[in-house]
């Protein structure tokens, strides 16, 4: 929604409440009738958003916008008729006051809430709902007053009108507090679940918009809790007090400025104790904060352990290593439990300090009134009104104190929320460029990369090097020397720290995302499905593939004959992380899933380790050997067999994150000592020994 219309709602909103609160001082009747248009504002509201929300065509929210929007101008019209009509306009300095608070209430909303607001979260939505709804809390606010009235009218005798109107009044102010009370509640529970589905699109979305190099640093088991966990506190915490909140303080304001027109000494003596619950409240809840932060942390770190305990299962139990997991797993629990210990004696504390403070207040109040009544200063019904506000206020004191402290702790678990919201990913993706045709040419202009998780070492220094589009080139080395590395920049997952990496001429950064993606395909070195069917893997991310290109895919990569003796053919599920499959299947299937795009490069990162000789030759016969497919795309590959590179049109040696040799194989072969020459002696010397 556009914030203009949101300030509509806002202004709408405070003129209400100058316009209503104004009338306070006057006749009743028109407070249950501004009460009742305001139920039906809300009605309508509340209606709205959820038609509003549930429509994304802009048509149909301008037509469902327009008749609404009349319906609110016409109510408020008829409203502000009706205050005008009754106004008393004898103001005092206690109802200008009331004014000033209750116009900064909703201001104070709005700017708390335009944080989130920021991210695109509609939580204005719920600003606005307040500050109608703050309003409901102002019928309790007449309930003690009646109640006074009607106790007194039976405990003085007083005549029978007298008593049915009290009577009246009793029954009408507590069943519009009650049924406000209600509504506000059902609005509420339903916000707080869309409210919570919004914050938790709004998180994974920044989860996806980040670079690679922000998983490295931060674990999945972690992000899943912020994303689950953190998430549910915020918004039902957060926003149930919010609304709490502002009830509490409507409430708060409201049973003050009864009482002091009931007596201002009495008042004065009653509140004098105030200032130091709100004090109390403040110091613990800045400790809650921190408090929920750290139990937050832990409670991520729990969290991490069991998904890498759950994901990396098959290694834990062959290691037999289960109840050490599980000890790990209990010990952090049990450090957010020694917090949580502390919280809940800062909690009960608080709770005693509050009853004490209140049990003071009353002792004061009552002592005082007693001495005020026999000084006939104050009646007996005011006095006895006056007691019910006392106990009210109290309850409405203690109420603040704990929302503010859950408040705050609600706002340590949203901290990191925020964070993550907040993050900017390091790694732009905002390129363009779209070619109608990608050649394929790749050249690497003095690259260089320090990996984020480990900045204090090059992994890839002054790399350059120049493939012609067509040709099959290999990356060879000793483990760790990077040559996963050159596949991971092509790919985009990290951005080279120097140097330039080009595709036909032009910065890879410059091309669309989605474009580059779907020119380029990857085959990774450990053979990733999803827990979906064969089929569904192979056509991942692809929305027009039919049956015969899946097909004609599986085959190019050796896995029809596999797939079709499998019971479910290509519907059969691959399990989590592809653990239905053995490793070669694993490696074909992903292998079918790259090729089925026709990517103009393709990129092979240790793609057909797996595979026995046989099968690896007519995968390698069908992808790059071929001279008719071999026109087609640029393949790029990363191995250590001999047997898959020895036939490239060019190879390059990588040692120690430096490119130390490049030629044909034959070429490399006649270098005196090279590596390349090394590594091929090592490897025949294998297979002789073997
Ligand atoms: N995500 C990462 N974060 C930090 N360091 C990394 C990361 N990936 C790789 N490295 C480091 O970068 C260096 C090069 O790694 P790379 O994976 O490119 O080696 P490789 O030549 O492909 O090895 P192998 O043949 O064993 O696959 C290694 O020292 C490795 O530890």
């Amino acid at each position: 929604m556009e914030i203009s219309r949101e300030i509509y709602f806002i202004l709408c909103g405070i003129a209400f409440t100058i316009f209503f609160d104004l009338y306070i001082s006057s006749s009743s009747y028109v407070l249950i009738l501004c009460a009742c248009i305001r139920i039906l504002s809300i009605c309508i509201a509340f209606f709205y958003r959820i038609i509003y929300d549930n429509y994304d065509n802009n048509d149909t929210k301008k037509t469902f916008w327009n008749p609404f929007k009349n319906i609110f101008v016409v109510i408020a019209a008829i409203q502000q008729a009706f205050v005008l009509y009754y106004i008393n306009f004898s103001l005092n300095i206690w109802i200008i006051l009331y004014i000033i608070v209750q116009v900064s209430m909703p201001l104070f909303a709005y700017l708390w809430i335009r944080r989130i607001e920021r991210q695109n979260l509609s939580f204005l939505q719920y600003a606005w709902f307040e500050i109608f709804d703050s309003k409901t809390n102002q019928a309790e606010v007449f309930v003690p007053l009646y109640t006074g009235r009607l106790l007194s009218s039976v405990a003085f005798k007083e005549a029978w009108e007298q008593f049915r109107y009290n009577l009246i009044m009793f029954v009408v102010v507590n069943f519009a507090g009650g049924f406000l009370g209600g509504f506000r509640q059902g609005v509420f529970a339903v916000c707080i679940s869309r409210l919570s589905i919004r914050i938790r699109t709004q998180l994974f979305g920044a989860y996806l918009r980040q670079e690679i190099g922000f998983f490295d640093t931060n674990e999945s088991g972690k992000l899943l809790s912020r994303l689950n966990h953190d998430t549910q506190v915020m918004s039902s915490t957060v926003a149930n007090n919010i609304s709490q909140c502002i009830g509490a303080l409507v409430r708060f304001i409201g049973t003050v400025v009864m009482m002091i027109k009931l007596s201002f000494h009495l008042t004065i003596a009653c509140i004098i104790g105030a200032p130091l619950i709100l004090v109390v409240a403040k110091i613990c809840g800045n400790m809650h904060r921190r408090i929920s932060e750290k139990v937050q942390d832990l409670s991520a770190e729990a969290s991490e352990i069991a998904d890498e305990t759950i994901q990396t299962i098959r290694t834990v139990r062959s290691f037999g290593n289960e109840a050490e997991e599980l000890k790990r797993f209990e010990n952090t629990l049990q450090q957010s439990y020694k917090i949580s210990l502390i919280q809940a004696t800062l909690t009960a504390a608080q709770r005693w300090f509050v009853d004490l403070a209140q049990l003071c207040m009353s002792i004061i109040m009552l002592s005082y009134g007693a001495k005020l009544v026999r000084d006939n200063y104050v009646t007996g019904p005011d006095l006895l009104a006056f007691i019910i506000y006392q106990l009210t206020l109290g309850g409405i004191l203690s109420d603040i104190s704990q929302i503010y402290t859950s408040l705050m702790s609600a706002a340590g678990a949203s901290q990191s929320v925020f964070d993550y919201l907040d993050r900017e990913p390091i790694q732009k993706v905002n390129g363009k460029l779209q070619p109608d045709k990608l050649q394929g040419d790749i050249e690497f202009n003095n690259v260089s990369l320090v990996y984020p998780a480990r900045s204090d070492e090059i992994a890839l220094q002054n790399v350059s090097f120049k493939i012609k589009a067509g040709q099959t080139c290999a990356f060879v080395g000793p483990s760790g020397s990077g040559k996963s590395t050159c596949i991971n920049l092509l790919e985009r997952f990290y951005d080279p720290t120097e140097g330039k990496i080009l595709i036909d001429g032009r910065e890879i950064q410059e091309y669309d995302h989605k474009y580059l993606h779907e020119k380029l395909a990857m085959v990774g070195q450990e053979p990733i499905l999803f827990n979906r069917s064969i089929k569904e893997n192979i056509n991942y991310a692809l929305k027009n593939a039919n049956e015969k290109d899946i097909i004609q895919a599986a085959q190019e990569a050796n896995a029809h004959e596999f797939i079709t003796e499998l019971t479910n053919d290509y519907d059969t599920k691959c399990g989590q992380r592809g653990g239905h499959l053995s490793g070669g299947q694993k490696q074909r299937v992903c292998i079918a899933r790259a090729i089925i795009r026709k990517p103009r490069i393709l990129l092979l990162d240790e793609a057909t380790s797996a595979l026995d000789p046989v099968n690896e030759r007519l995968i390698q016969d069908a992808l790059f050997y071929n001279n008719e497919k071999q026109e087609q795309r640029t393949v790029l590959i990363s191995a250590h067999r001999l047997s898959t590179i020895e036939r490239c049109d060019r190879i390059f040696v990588i040692h120690k994150g430096h490119l130390i040799e490049q030629g044909t194989h034959d070429e490399l072969m006649t270098i005196e000592n090279g590596i390349y020459q090394e590594l091929v002696r090592r490897q025949r010397m294998n297979i002789d020994d073997n």
